[in-house]
C-alpha cells in the first residue's frame, strides 16, 4: 500500500500537466514507476484508503484469460468496466470494424489467445506459456503480449497493461508485467490486483510456488477531475495492513479457468478499508 500512496504523492508533488487528445482532459503525469507484489507472502495489494471492488478486477483478468472481446461477457463475469469503452467512445462507435453493441474488437485477450498470423491461423500465447511452465520449462520467452499495432484500428482501446513475462527459478514462478499508461486512481487499483492474481493463478495451475510480481509502469497519471479527491481525501487517510487472497484450490488447469471458474472461487480475508470514493472515469 505504501508504494501506491508514494506514487500518488509523487504525481501530486512532481507531476507535469499533459493534455490528452483522446479524452480531451489534462493529466498530471510522471514517467516510470516500479511496483512489487509479494505473492509468496500473500500480501494482496488491495487499496485500503478507499473501498476497492476487487471482484471486478479479477473478473476483468478472467475475461482476458478467456479471450473475451465483448463487454456483455465481462458483465456476466461480474464487471461493467468495459461498457463505456465499448459503447460510449465516439471514435469506436464510428469505426466500421465495430460489430455492434458491446463489441470491444480485437483487444487484450483476443490478442493473448488468438493473435492472427499473417500466413493464416492464430497463436494462442497463453496456452504456450502454460504448457511450457507446466513441464518446468522457461525458454526465456514466456511472454504474453496484447500489443499488436497492426490491429489497433480494430479495437476500442490500445492495451494498457500490454505484456506479461513469466520466469521460472527452480520451482518458483515470477511475473514481470509492463504497462504503458496508467490511470492511477481508477486503473491501478485494478491493475495491482490483476498482476498479483495472474501470478498466483499461473503458479497454481502450472504446479509451482508463486514468487514476486514486478509491475513496471511508464506513464502514470491522475486526470484533472480526479486530482482534488486524490490529494484532499484519499491521500489524507491512513492505510490498513494488506489483506490476503484465497483462491479455490480446485482450480488446476487453464481449462478450469475457461470452463467453470466464477468470482465465487475467490475470497479476500481481513480487508479493512476506508469508505468508497467515486472517481470520475474518462472515456
Ligand atoms: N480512463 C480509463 N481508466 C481506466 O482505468 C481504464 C479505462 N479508461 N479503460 C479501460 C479499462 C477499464 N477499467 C476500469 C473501468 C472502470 C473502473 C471503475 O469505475 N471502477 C470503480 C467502480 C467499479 C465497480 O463498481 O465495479 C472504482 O471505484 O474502482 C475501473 C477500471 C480500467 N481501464
Ligand atoms: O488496465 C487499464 C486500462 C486502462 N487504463 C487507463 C490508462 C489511461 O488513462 C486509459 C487509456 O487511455 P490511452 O489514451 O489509451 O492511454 O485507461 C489503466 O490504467 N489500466
Amino acid at each position: 500500500m505504501k508504494q501506491y500512496l508514494d506514487l500518488c504523492q509523487r504525481i501530486v508533488d512532481d507531476g507535469v500537466w499533459v493534455a490528452n487528445e483522446r479524452t480531451g482532459k489534462r493529466c498530471l503525469t510522471v514517467i516510470n514507476a516500479d511496483l512489487e507484489y509479494r505473492v509468496d507472502r500473500n500480501e494482496f495489494p488491495l487499496i485500503t484508503t478507499r473501498k476497492s471492488y476487487w471482484k471486478a478486477a479479477i473478473a476483468e483478468l478472467l475475461g482476458y484469460i478467456r479471450g473475451y472481446s465483448n463487454a456483455a461477457d465481462f458483465r456476466a463475469l461480474g464487471t461493467p468496466t468495459w461498457d463505456a469503452n465499448a459503447n460510449l467512445n465516439e471514435a469506436w462507435l464510428a469505426n466500421p470494424h465495430r460489430k455492434g453493441e458491446d463489441d470491444m474488437g480485437r483487444v487484450y485477450g483476443v490478442q493473448g489467445r488468438a493473435w492472427a498470423k499473417p500466413d493464416g491461423g492464430v497463436v494462442d500465447q497463453l496456452r504456450k506459456v502454460v504448457d511450457n511452465l507446466s513441464r518446468g520449462l522457461d525458454d526465456r520467452g514466456e511472454i504474453i503480449s496484447f500489443y499488436n499495432p497492426g490491429e489497433f484500428h480494430m479495437g476500442c482501446l490500445r492495451p494498457c497493461m500490454h505484456t506479461h513475462n513469466f520466469s521460472l527459478l527452480g520451482d518458483t514462478l515470477y511475473l514481470t508485467s509492463y504497462q504503458r499508461s496508467c490511470d492511477v486512481p481508477l486503473g491501478l487499483n485494478f491493475n495491482q490486483v490483476q498482476v498479483f492474481t495472474f501470478l498466483a493463478l499461473m503458479a497454481q495451475i502450472t504446479g509451482h510456488k508463486a514468487g514476486v510480481a514486478y509491475h513496471k509502469i511508464v506513464n502514470a497519471h491522475i486526470y484533472e477531475d480526479q486530482l482534488e479527491l486524490m490529494r484532499d481525501v484519499q491521500l489524507k487517510r491512513e492505510p490498513f495492513p494488506a489483506p490476503q487472497l484465497e483462491i479455490n484450490p480446485d482450480i488446476k488447469s487453464l481449462e478450469d479457468l475457461e470452463a467453470w471458474v466464477t468470482m465465487d472461487d475467490f475470497a479476500v480475508h481481513n480487508y479493512q478499508h476506508h469508505p468508497a470514493i467515486q472517481y470520475p472515469f474518462s472515456v
